[in-house]
């Protein structure tokens, strides 16, 4: 399965937590994150990442383009509701695309354990 990891960077080291109770199931998917976000968890994990360019720089729109592309089959995004982001509107567009190509879309913990319940249970099918 095509995951994409994005996290804002108050919430990088949820991330890296999360991943690390999970790492079974990701060390057998293809994984994608933006740019800080995937050297981050190059770093702490050691698993392969395929990296686009850093979120403010336009990486949450690449991780878009994927989408629309159908190239992505889940997004895992540990949003930070509490900080502003200059990139906004990437975001928005990101979350928009997630709900026109239905693709299921996490942006915080308690739903990403809820994904990741549902996808080891369908992966297992
Ligand atoms: O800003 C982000 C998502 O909107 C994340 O980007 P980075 O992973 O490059 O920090």
């Amino acid at each position: 399965m095509k995951i994409a990891l994005i996290a804002h960077d108050k919430k990088k080291d949820d991330l890296l937590r999360f991943m690390d109770i999970h790492l079974d199931f990701f060390k057998n998917q293809e994984l994608f994150a933006t740019g800080t976000t995937g050297g981050r968890i190059i770093e702490h994990t050691g698993l392969p990442v395929n990296r686009c360019k850093s979120g403010p720089l336009g990486g949450d729109q690449e991780i878009g383009a994927m989408v629309a592309n159908k190239a992505i089959d889940c997004i895992i995004f540990f949003r930070d509701p509490l900080t502003a982001q200059p990139h906004e509107p990437d975001v928005t567009a990101l979350l928009r695309l997630s709900d026109v190509y239905d693709v299921p879309l996490a942006t915080n913990e308690g739903t990403a354990e809820a994904v990741l319940y549902h996808l080891t249970r369908t992966e297992r099918e």
